[in-house]
């Protein structure tokens, strides 16, 4: 009996590549994850630690990063084989190299804005005390972004601080909201429409220093727009894009080449509250 080692192969899981196309004012965005999985002879590093015929990993996620920024990128099929093909031109002793790719979509609301496909989640939650009545609505799950028109910078530098200041980067959020109304009777679905569009639109239009001055503004669209809600709380993470130091490839980045980065993230919550309105009821504050 001989212990043997079996079919293998080994890549790079869940790149996260945003890929911006900036045509003049008008930008396309491609949003996919990436995998890529090479086989071929590898049994020297499995059965005596020998990598001379393995590419890292890290390269392969190099590899996508790269050709995003040079071929650009529009199919996921048209990518998946320009990157297989790569690696199988690049590195001959592969007899495979799998990549697949899941393709997020957005949907466009301006020429540098877009919201992710999909359905976000009206909630509500009511109280009744022996008193008065508090209804409560709100949002999740509602992705924006601008892949312009922010910036970040000014900021308090201490010995720990390295981040870059920035006069342009991605600005991206996945909306959490929730606002209490002034009465117990309202066109409810108009209400929560309005208050969505509101902040939809401050979104877009903000020119924005801060993701902190935007969610200002998006409350502020909101209140200015809806006379049936006194307040509303918004928490929005900052959904961060770094951009991808191409350099070492002899490439540039003139913010097109983003990684979507998944945690940790900025989480940024306010209220904006009309000055003249009654207390909420406790249950706000939960
Ligand atoms: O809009 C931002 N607000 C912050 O407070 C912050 N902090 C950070 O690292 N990036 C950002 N961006």
């Amino acid at each position: 009996m001989a212990i043997v080692l079996g079919p293998n192969r080994y890549g790079k899981a869940e790149t996260r590549l945003v890929r911006v196309h900036r045509d003049g004012d008008m930008h396309r965005l491609v949003d996919f994850t990436v995998g890529v999985a090479l086989a071929g002879d590898l049994a020297a590093t499995h059965l005596t630690g020998d990598n001379s015929g393995v590419l890292p990993t890290d390269t392969m996620k190099n590899t996508v990063y790269a050709l995003a920024k040079q071929h650009g990128v529009d199919e996921p099929e048209t990518f998946a084989l320009l990157l297989a093909r790569h690696f199988m031109k690049t590195q001959g002793r592969l007899t495979s190299a799998r990549v697949s790719v899941e393709s997020f979509g957005w949907d466009r609301l301006g020429p540098h804005s877009f919201r992710r496909r999909g359905e976000h989640t009206r909630t509500t939650a009511v109280t009744v005390t022996r008193e008065a009545t508090q209804v409560v609505s709100g949002v999740t799950g509602l992705v924006l972004l601008n892949t312009t028109a922010s910036e970040f910078h000014g900021f308090v530098k201490d010995r720990y601080t390295t981040l870059p200041e920035t006069t342009d980067r991605i600005l991206a959020t996945a909306v959490d909201a929730r606002w209490r109304h002034l009465g117990d009777e309202a066109d409810w679905g108009r209400s929560f429409q309005g208050a969505v569009d509101a902040m939809t639109g401050a979104f877009v239009n903000t020119y924005s220093y801060s993701l902190q001055q935007t969610l200002m503004a998006m409350g502020t669209m909101v209140l200015a727009g809806r006379p049936e809600i006194a307040e509303i709380r918004l928490a929005l993470p900052n959904k961060h894009h770094y951009l991808v130091d191409l350099s070492p490839f002899g490439l540039d980045n003139d913010n097109e080449v983003f990684i979507a980065g998944d945690r940790p993230y900025g989480l940024i919550e306010g209220t904006v509250t009309r000055d003249d309105v009654p207390p909420a009821d406790a249950q706000w504050y939960l």
